[in-house]
């Protein structure tokens, strides 16, 4: 039997509102138990280092919500040499490790994900090998934020992830056109076999939404997981979180949307 493709809920964007003022609301941890009470299978935050959205009390306090919520997953993304390994060891001294870290290869002040890990370049293999290595040891799976090109995928393997993230924007960016989305979902399921053949799992993200999100995963093999932020932030804003988890539930089910009902 196949395990539906979990879904993990991005609240950077709750937090990008939230910073616009001093009051506190909307609130992050409010924000994640809400998502969790409606069946959201995990919570992931991009804590960037000029804090934009997600600041460091943040990652702290939704660490200790989440101990909370046995069996829902923590995910932290980041790029290693910057922030994200504080955050992880300082977690771990405190018993409450996120349960994955997303590797991902973003610059201090990216205006968001654009690309995954140029894992050819053996110098950024030998840079990641023992950052990878460190996490592993504190108990947190690696997920590496990946192009979907099936040639690196044995290669993410071999410097140690357990998972790749595969960066859904090209996708996404070609739903609308049927013939670019068929290639596109050849692109993806060929890079997401080649994954699951080195023994990886995958992730998927970027731009993910209601519309392109079923189509994804009946024809991506074995996608385990998506977190997704943006749009499903922005339809809670019309709908409300608890009815934006539920859609987007069925849509990882591989169910397509149906229209909102207002
Ligand atoms: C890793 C990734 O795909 C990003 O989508 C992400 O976490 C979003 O970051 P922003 O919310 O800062 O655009
Ligand atoms: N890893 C992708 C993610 O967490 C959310 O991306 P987006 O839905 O905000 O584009």
């Amino acid at each position: 039997m196949t395990t539906a493709t979990q879904l993990s809920v991005n609240i950077n964007k709750v937090a990008l509102v939230r910073n616009t003022r001093h009051l506190g609301i909307p609130s992050v941890t409010r924000a994640a138990e809400l998502c969790l009470q409606a069946g959201a299978n995990g919570i992931t935050v991009h804590p960037r280092p000029d804090e934009r959205h997600i600041r460091s009390d943040d990652v702290f306090a939704l660490a200790e919500l989440l101990q909370r919520w046995p069996g829902r997953e923590y995910n932290i993304e980041g790029n290693p040499t910057q922030n994200v390994l504080g955050f992880v060891r300082e977690l771990a001294a405190r018993g409450q490790a996120p349960d994955q870290c997303t590797f991902v290869p973003d610059s201090e002040n990216q205006f968001t994900s654009d690309h995954g890990w140029p894992l050819a370049d053996a110098a950024v293999r030998a840079r990641l090998q023992p950052l990878i290595a460190e996490v592993t040891a504190l108990g947190v799976r690696v997920s590496l934020f990946m192009d979907p090109d099936p040639a690196l995928m044995p290669l993410a393997r071999d410097v140690g992830a357990q998972r790749v993230e595969l960066y859904t924007e090209p996708y996404a960016a070609a739903w609308s056109d049927p013939a670019a989305r068929r290639a596109q979902l050849a692109r993806y399921a060929a890079a997401a076999q080649a994954a699951l053949d080195a023994g990886l799992q995958v992730n998927a993200g970027h731009d993910l939404n209601r519309d392109n999100l079923p189509s994804f995963v009946r024809e991506v093999p074995g996608v385990a997981e998506v977190s997704i932020g943006h749009a499903l932030i922005a339809d809670a804003l019309e709908l409300g979180y608890a009815a934006t988890v539920r859609a987007y539930l069925a849509c990882c089910r591989g169910q397509d949307a149906a229209p909102y009902a207002i």
